[in-house]
């Protein structure tokens, strides 16, 4: 049998930890050849809760899981660890601005990235799921110098998923018939979901959905509030469909996206598009041997050069407020 990978969770008594830990260890995560040992990671008032996800993950006897260990210290938790999915974070409170909400969060990610750095294993991969999530990883990296920067990512993928499914709907095909969706930029309302190099049936998105008011008016808000949405439809926001994007990219991250397609996931920029060097953008992604590339050589048209640079000004203000505040 293989050696198992370590996978930390933060945040795993939480919403999403719960529908994200049964999965990980039922082997979707990384490949149904692949053991998984389990580092459950929470403030001291989770680790009861985590407990008692941890005797449900024995009782369902999955043939992958080699292990669950609980801990409330960060250079603990990631000792050794090979993936690292951090969800947990300060959510925003009543009155918190975004400067405040940056700087709780700095709060925890800023020592988890110095705990990465001290412990994680050689081939540490990170994924940033905890809101505001392109900066969180910014964080992370910064307090992390001796791992690659290309190792710190965070999750669009919710939010490529949420497009697949609308253009979908609108065009009456099936999720598996597109390609090469996009999104840039932040995982916040600024997003782009960008259709222009989309095919369905091997046809231009474009062509199929033809319908310049839909894409504007409906599409585009519509993706990039669907966190919003949820949260007003069921009282708490996206908990099993954050949980199966964070499978979707750390699978893909691994074992490689499908020849001839792309995804989406926000990683450090090289300039690419014009994105600033460094910051944690959305981009349209391959990966091949465990590295994601960005798609290049694209067509930007003005449309969507307007809608990428609002996105990434926001994250440029993020970042510069997160710098102002000695964070990074
Ligand atoms: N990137 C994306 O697409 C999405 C991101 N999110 C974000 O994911 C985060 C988690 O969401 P939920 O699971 O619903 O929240 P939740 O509030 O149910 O759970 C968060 C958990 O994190 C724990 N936690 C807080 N600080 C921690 C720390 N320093 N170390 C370890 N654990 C810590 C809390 O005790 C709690 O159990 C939120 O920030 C949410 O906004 C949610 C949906 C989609
Ligand atoms: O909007 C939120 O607070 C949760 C989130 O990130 C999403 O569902 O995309």
């Amino acid at each position: 049998m293989t050696q198992p990978v370590n996978v930390t969770v933060t945040g795993a008594a939480g919403q999403i930890g719960y529908a994200l830990l049964f999965r990980i260890a039922s082997g979707q995560l990384l490949g149904a050849d692949t053991p998984v040992k389990l580092r459950l990671l929470e403030i001291p008032q989770g680790v009861k809760a985590a407990e008692g996800t941890a005797m449900e993950l024995d009782d369902c006897a999955f043939d992958l899981l080699a292990g669950i260990d609980i801990f409330d210290d960060p250079t603990a938790g990631f000792e050794g660890t090979n993936v690292a999915l951090l969800v947990g974070a300060r959510p925003r409170g009543p009155g918190m601005e975004r400067g405040d909400l940056l700087e709780a969060n700095g709060g925890i990610f800023g020592p988890q990235g110095k705990a990465l750095n001290a412990g994680a294993a050689e081939d540490i991969r990170v994924l940033v799921v905890g809101n505001p999530a392109n900066t969180n990883a910014l964080i992370a990296q910064a307090n992390a110098p001796d791992i690659p920067a290309e190792r710190f990512t965070a999750m669009t993928r919710l939010d490529h998923n949420r497009a697949l499914s609308q253009l979908a709907a609108k065009t009456g095909a099936a999720v598996g018939d597109i390609r090469n969706l996009t999104i840039w930029g932040n995982h916040s309302a600024t997003q782009y979901p960008d259709i222009f190099h989309a095919q369905i049936g091997g046809r231009p998105a474009v062509e199929v959905v033809d319908d310049q008011a839909w894409l504007e008016d409906t599409f585009i808000p519509t993706v990039a509030k669907r966190g919003a949405a949820i949260i007003e439809a069921r009282g708490a926001s996206s908990a099993a469909s954050a949980a199966n994007a964070a499978i979707d990219h750390v699978h893909d991250w691994v074992n490689g996206t499908p020849e001839g397609s792309w995804t989406s996931a926000a990683i450090p920029s090289d300039g690419s598009y014009g994105v600033p060097e460094g910051l944690i953008s959305s981009f349209p992604v391959t990966s091949t041997g465990g590295t994601w590339e960005i798609v290049q050589g694209l067509d930007v048209n003005e449309f969507s050069r307007a809608r990428i640079d609002a996105s990434v000004a926001e994250l440029t203000e993020e970042r510069d407020a997160v710098k102002g505040l000695g964070l990074i």
